[in-house]
């Protein structure tokens, strides 16, 4: 492929964790982020952003997605082009759904397209996992699906983790922020063997439970001992929206990402129910959400 002027790349929404599988697993989403390259003849950087919260998106060298396209070309030992960069939002930032993982994923993308597609897939999600530091947001954000991400110590195997069409995420998204490196600050070093065990089971539980759709399986295979107990307390709402979600017919509630947004499992019958119960719950708290259920995006990151 030869050097091109002008690529514009679209990414989803990520939805980290699934409960006990933290740092581990995660699921892209219909939802979308687009990033536009030009490339300019002269005049450095230009980033204009809409969409909501648009004013909260860096528009100088600190851009997230900037940073990760100048990554790229420091990996191919080039110097990054002047560019025009046009930012869509699509994801809420900082609530939970991966706006990091898309703008990482993103500006990659951007800069391996500009350049002729020079390095493989595999290569760019190594990138985008060193720049994260974690994989469970970046893979599904570059692949799309459901993707559990294990490392042989010398690289990552990445494992395509079936689910099933009846099984639909419903996600509640407040309308205050919860930084990653906030919610990953409340976090112990250290865990005890019974806790480690308590994931290990419910993680492999949940894999078989969200390939055969078996309710029975998802409502014990939602539970956390890593990361849920030490976040929840930055959630206000965490316990009555689980209880209203669960009441509603939900299989179990868990904290998308390193939250605030929080994310139910239900059969695709209730999936309306919990929606509305997961809005009331936190209405009553006093927090204006916005609840929705979404599907699975299969494609990851595109670009044309
Ligand atoms: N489209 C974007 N362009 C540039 N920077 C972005 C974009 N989206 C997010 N960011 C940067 O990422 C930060 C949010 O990252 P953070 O890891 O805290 O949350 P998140 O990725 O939305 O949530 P989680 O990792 O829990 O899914 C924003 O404050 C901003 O600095
Ligand atoms: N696994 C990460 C996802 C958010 O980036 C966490 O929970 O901190």
């Amino acid at each position: 492929m030869s050097v091109v002027s002008a690529i514009t790349v679209t990414v989803p929404a990520t939805t980290a964790n699934l409960g006990p599988g933290f740092d581990c697993i995660g699921a892209a989403l219909k939802l979308y982020n687009e990033f536009k390259f030009t490339r300019l003849e002269e005049g450095g950087l230009t980033i204009h952003v809409t969409g909501k919260e648009a004013e909260r998106v860096q528009t100088d060298e600190s851009n997230l997605l900037y940073q990760a396209f100048v990554k790229f070309y420091q990996h191919i030992e080039q110097t990054p082009p002047s560019v025009k960069i046009e930012i869509k939002l699509g994801v809420p930032l900082a609530r939970g759904l991966g706006s990091s993982a898309t703008a990482i994923v993103g500006g990659l993308v951007a800069g391996n397209q500009l350049e002729g597609a020079t390095l493989s897939q595999s290569q760019v999600m190594e990138l985008a996992i060193a720049m994260e530091g974690h994989p469970d947001n970046v893979v599904p954000a570059l692949l799309g699906g459901c993707r559990l991400a294990a490392t042989s110590g010398a690289a990552w195997e990445i494992c395509d983790v079936p689910w099933h069409k009846d099984v639909v995420p419903v996600i509640a998204i407040p309308n205050f922020e919860l930084s990653t490196s906030e919610a990953r600050g409340v976090l112990p070093t250290e865990v005890s063997r019974a806790d480690a065990i308590f994931n290990t089971a419910h993680l492999g539980l949940l894999l078989r439970g969200l390939e055969t759709g078996n309710g029975q399986w998802l409502k014990t295979a939602l539970q956390d001992k890593l990361h849920q107990p030490y976040r929840k307390a930055l959630i206000p709402g965490y316990d009555a929206l689980n209880i209203a979600a669960v009441s509603a017919g939900a299989y179990g509630m868990v904290i998308s990402g390193a939250g605030p947004t929080l994310l139910a499992l239900a059969d695709k019958l209730n999936s309306k129910a919990v929606e509305a119960a997961m809005l009331a719950a936190w209405q009553e708290e006093g927090i204006t959400a916005e609840v929705r259920s979404l599907s699975l995006d299969t494609q990851g990151a595109k670009s044309f």
